[in-house]
C-alpha cells in the first residue's frame, strides 16, 4: 500500500483503517470517495454502486420493493465490507440515508468517519439535473433540505472529520481531507 503523497503536496498518510464516507445527497462522497483512495492507492467501494451492480438501478429497487427493502439492501452491502474481525483499509463511500439504520452506525466504530457537509446552494444545480434519486424526484431542493435537516445531527454525531465541500474543487478537497485523516491518525494512536 502506498502513502499519501500526493504531487500536490499532501502530507504522507498511510491508513491502517476503513475510512467511510457519509453526508447529504450530493455532496460528492462518491466523487471525493473514490479520488482519495486512487490517491491513498487502496480500494475504493460505493454502497450504493454495491447495490446498483447487484440489484440494477435504486429508482427501480425503490420503485418495486419500497425503500425499506432497499435500506435492507444497504445495510447488508455495508456489513459485508465492514463486519470483518479486522477490516482492511478503503474507502467506503455510503449512501445518503445510509446512516440511519443502527447496525451500520455500530460498524461505523470501526472505521474513521468523514463527513462531507455543505448548504442546499452548493447542491442545487446538481439535484435539479435528474440523477436517479428517487427520494428527491418531487421538488427537490425542499426535499434535500428537510432530509439534511432531520440527518444533520446523525452526520454530526457519527463523524470524526467534518469537511466543508463548498467552494473547493474535488483534487483541492482530497489534499485538504489526507491532512485532516494524518492528523486523526496521531490522535488515534
Ligand atoms: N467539489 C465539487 N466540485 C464540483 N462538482 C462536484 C464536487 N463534488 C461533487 N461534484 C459533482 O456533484 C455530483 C454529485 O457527486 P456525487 O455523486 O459524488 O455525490 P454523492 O454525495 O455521492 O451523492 P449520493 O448521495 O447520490 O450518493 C457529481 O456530478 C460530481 O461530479
Ligand atoms: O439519501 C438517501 O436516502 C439516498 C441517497 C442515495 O445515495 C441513494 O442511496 C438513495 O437514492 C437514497
Ligand atoms: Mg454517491
Amino acid at each position: 500500500m502506498a502513502t499519501g503523497k500526493d504531487p500536490a503536496g499532501a502530507p504522507d498518510f498511510t491508513p491502517h483503517r476503513p475510512i467511510v464516507v457519509i453526508g447529504p445527497m450530493a455532496v460528492g462522497k462518491s466523487v471525493i470517495g473514490a479520488e482519495l483512495a486512487r490517491v491513498l492507492r487502496i480500494e475504493f467501494i460505493d454502497s450504493d454502486h454495491k447495490i446498483v451492480a447487484k440489484h440494477g438501478p435504486v429508482p427501480g429497487i425503490f420503485a418495486a420493493k419500497g425503500e425499506h427493502h432497499f435500506r435492507q439492501l444497504e445495510a447488508r452491502a455495508i456489513a459485508d465490507v465492514l463486519d470483518t474481525p479486522k477490516a482492511k483499509p478503503l474507502v467506503l463511500s455510503l449512501g445518503g440515508g445510509a446512516v440511519l439504520d443502527s447496525g451500520t452506525q455500530q460498524l461505523l466504530a470501526r472505521a474513521t468517519v468523514v463527513f462531507l457537509s455543505a448548504g442546499v446552494d452548493t447542491v442545487k444545480e446538481r439535484i435539479t439535473r435528474n440523477t436517479g434519486r428517487p427520494l428527491l424526484s418531487a421538488d427537490p431542493i425542499a426535499t434535500w433540505e428537510r432530509l439534511a435537516a432531520v440527518r444533520g445531527p446523525v452526520y454530526a454525531r457519527l463523524a470524526d472529520i467534518t469537511l466543508d465541500v463548498s467552494k473547493s474543487n474535488v483534487p483541492q478537497l482530497v489534499e485538504r481531507l489526507i491532512g485532516l485523516l494524518a492528523e486523526e491518525s496521531r490522535k488515534e494512536n
